[in-house]
């Protein structure tokens, strides 16, 4: 069979342009890559082998194997793993698999600086040995494959690569790099040496290198040998004070493909009742597809040491799903399936266990101010997922979320709800909250005005999970949380009695003002009230449930295709403000109904930031400004 000819996926093309102008600092990445990719098929074949042991029966030992030719400027990742067929090579090192890649690629920015570091965090792999070379070919046979099922796939990176059955004695796959002229440092044998020691030492699979030996006796021949270079003893089988922090970043960077340190992690041996090893991580910065649904995330899960499988989901629950690592259990059988794991007591247990150790793991993070903005502002939003999703563990997680407050007057996001509570007044009972659409509408909303008087700090929150958290989470430490826009703010004992006694009898000499209201706004408001948690503002409305929805809620609410009813307001007025006092004045009824429907609108601004019916609020405000 000839070779045939294929074009890479759009995406790899794109892939492969931004790799010639990235990386370039840090090009000896491309061996991590691809030893990661030959362990990954070892671990593979495995797993495999342990149903049908006659898959390895000629060559037992797994290795992976690394070997420069300076003679023909090309150096040989090879492994004995599950190695592929001319189908999967044609399929699998042609496009890239990941669901939103389109998207992604698309919305790649112009910006090349920026776009390098957004493809680091993407994952190359395979595709990072054309940073160094200027010719790839790929000679692999499938571990189920007979020698004359061997493909050998070949390509300089320029749109096209080529592909033909062939023949290959042993299993696995042998991947070739012609490598540029300007990277021909890579066939040293020491720098190879260092980069594998420095990336691989603790993959569980040996790394030989093919090296020199040059005897005493200078006029004897060199003669070469392999010699193994990693320690390959898998990291999370060590105990953790033996590992450093190096070796915990290189084997994340392993793990994960990322090519930025972790920003922290835990590694956790656990013996007696459930015995498990976990090794957790937590990245720098979110990976571009934290909230696309249909991404894979979860922890890689091994039983005894043996890969079983990528992305088991079963282990942590969604709103840990950032969590990256493994875990190792002696407790489930080797042949688990996906079917068996959704369905075992033991995974069940684990979830628990891990979610415990993941949020353990988070909480000392918060012990460091800064680092822990930094993993807020990555994942914070993911986190207020928590307190919903998961009621056993609610109070834990709430002590975890991070919040803006009147307290700073800036809308860093760095108070928690236990700072909150420690500075409260003695007479204050609850833990006030505002939700609106920006940090400005929250930070400068009149529903504050009188808390602010007081003193008292409220909680701003403006993210779009902020409402659906707040409308579904009641308390934490005993204190309930009150929305600022309650219909009947309740201060508690922070109402003095001096207050109430002023705003009863303001209600007793407004009661003609109010009934005129009602009158004039008719079926527009389900009711007109006195306030007194305005001072600076003529008016405000509150809805019929004690959080109101913000604008933004309500769209997308109605985006997916819920019946969202209308706000049943009531209006509440500040007698005290001048803009009422000069309403109160009016004698004409058509005009005083225009003053009402235009306090009415304007409170309504202020809530949601858009009307229903903008230009007639307009055109009476210019009346009314002209008169
Ligand atoms: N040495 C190998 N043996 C067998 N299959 C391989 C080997 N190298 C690559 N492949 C196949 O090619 C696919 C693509 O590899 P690539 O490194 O681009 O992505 P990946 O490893 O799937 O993703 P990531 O690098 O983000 O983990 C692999 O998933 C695997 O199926």
């Amino acid at each position: 069979m000839a070779a045939q000819v294929h074009g890479f996926q759009t995406e790899v093309t794109k892939l492969l342009k931004l790799l010639a102008n990235s990386l370039y600092s840090n090009k000896e990445i491309f061996l991590r890559e691809l030893i990661s990719n030959a362990s990954d098929a070892v671990d593979k074949l495995r797993f495999l082998s342990i149903q049908d042991p006659l898959l390895t029966k000629d060559d037992p030992l797994f290795h992976i194997r690394v070997k420069a030719d300076e003679a023909a400027g090309t150096l040989t990742i090879s492994d004995n793993g599950i190695g592929m067929t001319l189908d999967e090579a044609n399929e699998h090192l042609g496009t890239i698999a990941k669901s939103g890649t389109e998207e992604f690629f698309r919305n790649l920015s112009q910006d090349q600086a920026k776009a390098s570091q957004l493809i680091g965090q993407f994952g190359v792999g395979f595709y990072s040995a054309f940073i160094v070379a200027d010719r790839v070919t790929v000679v692999s046979r499938s571990a189920k494959a007979a020698a004359n099922e061997a493909v050998r796939w070949t390509s300089d990176g320029n749109g096209t690569y080529e592909s033909e059955l062939t023949t290959k004695d042993t299993r696995g796959t042998d991947v070739i790099l012609t490598l540029k002229d300007s990277e021909k440092g890579f066939l040293n044998e020491w720098t190879l040496r260092g980069i594998i020691t420095k990336y691989s030492d603790h993959i569980s699979t040996p790394v030989w290198l093919w090296e020199k030996e040059t005897p005493a006796d200078e006029k004897k021949e060199p003669t070469w040998k392999w010699v193994q270079v990693n320690d390959a003893k898998a990291l999370w089988t060590l105990p953790p004070k033996d590992v450093k922090d190096e070796q915990y970043k290189e084997f994340y960077k392993h793990l994960t493909h990322d090519y930025d340190d972790p920003l922290t992690w835990a590694h956790n041996r656990v013996e007696g009742d459930l015995e498990y090893t976990s090794l957790l991580y937590i990245p720098k910065t979110a990976p571009w597809d934290l909230y696309n649904r249909e991404q894979k995330n979860g922890l890689k899960l091994y039983v005894q040491r043996v890969f079983i499988m990528d992305n088991a989901e079963e282990f942590l629950p969604n709103y840990l799903r950032f969590v990256k690592g493994l875990v190792d259990t002696a407790d489930l059988p080797l042949n688990v399936s996906r079917e068996i794991l959704q369905d075992s007591a033991v995974t069940r247990k684990l979830r628990r266990a891990l979610t415990k150790r993941a949020l353990t793991m988070i909480g000392k993070l918060a012990e460091d101010k800064t680092k822990y903005a930094e993993f807020w502002s990555q994942f914070g939003r993911v986190l207020k997922e928590g307190p919903v999703e998961d009621r056993t563990n609610q109070e834990e997680i709430l002590k975890l979320l991070r919040f803006a407050s009147t307290k700073s007057g800036t809308n860093a996001e760095d108070v928690s709800l236990t700072d909150y509570v420690a500075r409260m007044p003695e007479k204050q009972k609850h833990i006030y909250y505002i939700t609106a659409g920006s940090y400005e509408a929250a930070a400068n909303s009149p529903y504050l005005e009188t808390l602010k008087k007081k003193g008292i700090e409220v909680l701003l929150l403006w993210d779009r999970v902020d409402e659906w958290l707040m409308g579904n989470v009641e308390a934490f430490d005993g204190k309930t949380f009150i929305s600022a826009t309650a219909k009947d703010l309740d201060l508690g004992e922070l109402e003095d009695k001096e207050e109430e006694k002023q705003k009863e009898e303001s209600e007793k000499q407004h009661k003609g003002l109010v009934e005129r209201l009602k009158k004039a706004l008719g079926g527009k408001v389900q009711d007109v009230k006195v306030t007194a948690r305005l001072v600076d503002s003529p008016a405000c409305v509150v809805g019929a449930q004690d959080q109101m929805l913000t604008q933004q809620m309500r769209r997308m609410l109605e985006a997916a295709g819920q019946a969202v009813p209308e706000e049943n307001y009531t209006l509440e007025i500040n007698p005290d403000h001048p803009l009422i006092g000069r309403m109160a004045t009016e004698t004409d009824e058509a005009k005083f109904t225009q003053w009402a429907n235009f306090i009415f609108a304007e409170a309504q601004l202020a809530d949601q930031g858009t009307l229903k019916d903008p230009s007639s609020f307009i055109k009476s405000l210019n009346e009314l400004l002209l008169k």
